[in-house]
């Protein structure tokens, strides 16, 4: 029985929510004041809209093969990636057996160089890597962990990111992450503020359950360093992206500055393999979290994940629900996972990417067994009420 091609791929955008989780209605928790690289700028300081975080959108890619199954994946990249998709990488991918992933990934990467190398395009080279494994499963009618390896574990554990750790730990959740609300701009006064977030957190939720920031990018090494010190008494389990992604010499320097034992994490905006040998071969950080629909795709995060565990690094994807669900239940090194609480108030569990997919999985009581992933593919469908539009065609 010869191997079937692809035949067909189509790249459509959806807005409201979905891939692009940042794109939600006002009043949502994670369009509230967060601390980012915008913050100095106090027009642009009060949600991360306005200075445009939700401006992409999702991107659907959808691909056919010559026996009629078909496979699809999302990320955020919206009409910038259906171009990239229609207009360019569609020639490597069209004719090819639905098994040439490999290749087709080196095509695609490598055809974008001169364009892409991180960001959107990367997403997109991503959300089209992740619909190439969605394919290859429903044709082997197996689950994408099953092509990874299998399972090294019967559940994954979830920290929950979001603005009601409180609320996290009562919904059985490990930990809980909390965005950063004040940043240098708002000088000691911001930090202090921070600090007695963190501590009223902390004496919400006690002493046996994890405490994060996430800090979006938006310090400096002298205000992550004073921060983390400061946080030393609320025992907060670890600074997330404190520094701009590029600013490798500052984290190898933040990470040298921290509390001992509180752990340094970095990575959901950094993409390939070599990007991420950067942060591990430089001492940056403890923990590196790939966005599987950011930073390459499964067929990437493969490899980035071998150098991490070559490294003796954890690897906990930023959350991308399913895509990343996969990945991490097959991965020693990957000893839980993220969960974004996507509710507007962060007071109930609802899919990642609601409304876009059926079928998610979310966690339950801060767990999932790894048999909720054992449908083909990644295992979810397109919501059939998506509004979406196919803005270019090849
Ligand atoms: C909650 C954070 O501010 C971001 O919105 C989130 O996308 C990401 O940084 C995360 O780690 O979940
Ligand atoms: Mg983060």
């Amino acid at each position: 029985m010869p191997m079937p091609t692809i035949k067909h791929i189509r790249a459509y955008t959806v807005r409201g929510g979905g891939a692009d989780y940042h794109d939600q209605g006002d009043g949502h928790w994670i369009d509230g004041q967060i601390s980012t690289p915008m913050s100095k700028y106090p027009e642009y300081r009060m949600t991360r809209k306005s200075f445009g975080l939700n401006v992409l959108g999702t991107l659907v890619v959808e691909v056919e093969a010559s026996d009629g199954t078909t496979g699809f994946a999302v990320t955020t990249a919206g009409e910038i990636g259906a171009f990239i998709v229609e207009k360019h990488l569609a020639r490597f991918i069209e004719g090819q057996r639905v098994t040439d992933i490999e290749r087709i990934w080196d095509q695609m990467f490598n055809a974008t160089l001169f364009y892409g190398r991180k960001g959107v395009v990367l997403n997109t080279i991503s959300g089209v890597d992740l619909a190439l494994w969605d394919l290859l499963g429903k044709i082997r009618q197996e689950p994408v962990h099953a092509m990874l390896g299998g399972p090294v574990r019967d559940e994954l554990t979830f920290y929950a990111t979001g603005a009601r750790p409180d609320l996290a730990k009562q919904m059985g959740f490990i930990g809980g992450k909390m965005p950063l609300k004040h940043g240098p701009a708002e000088g000691d006064a911001g930090l202090e503020k921070n600090l007695a977030q963190l501590a009223d957190m902390r004496e919400r939720v006690g002493n046996d359950f994890w405490l994060m920031f996430d800090c979006w990018m938006s310090l400096d090494v002298n205000y992550a360093t004073r921060l983390a010190q400061g946080a030393r008494e609320f025992d907060l389990k670890w600074i997330e992206e404190a520094l701009p992604p590029d600013d490798y010499w500052g984290y190898a320097e933040l990470k040298r500055n921290v509390p001992t034992g509180m752990l340094v994490n970095t990575g959901e905006h950094e993409a390939t393999r070599w990007g991420f040998r950067m942060l591990m071969e430089m001492e940056c950080c403890d923990v590196i979290q790939p966005d599987v629909g950011w930073c390459g795709g499964i067929t990437e995060l493969i490899k980035i994940s071998a150098l991490a565990d070559a490294h003796n690094k954890l690897v906990v994807p930023h959350g991308s629900s399913v895509y990343s669900y996969h990945f991490v239940v097959t991965r020693h090194n990957s000893p839980f996972a993220e969960f974004l609480m996507m509710a507007p108030e962060a007071d109930e569990v609802v899919p990642m990417f609601n409304p876009l997919l059926l079928d998610e999985p979310v966690p339950e009581n801060g767990r999932m067994r790894a048999s909720r992933l054992d449908a083909p593919g990644f295992g979810v469908r397109l919501n059939p009420e998506n509004q979406l539009a196919r803005p270019y065609e090849h």
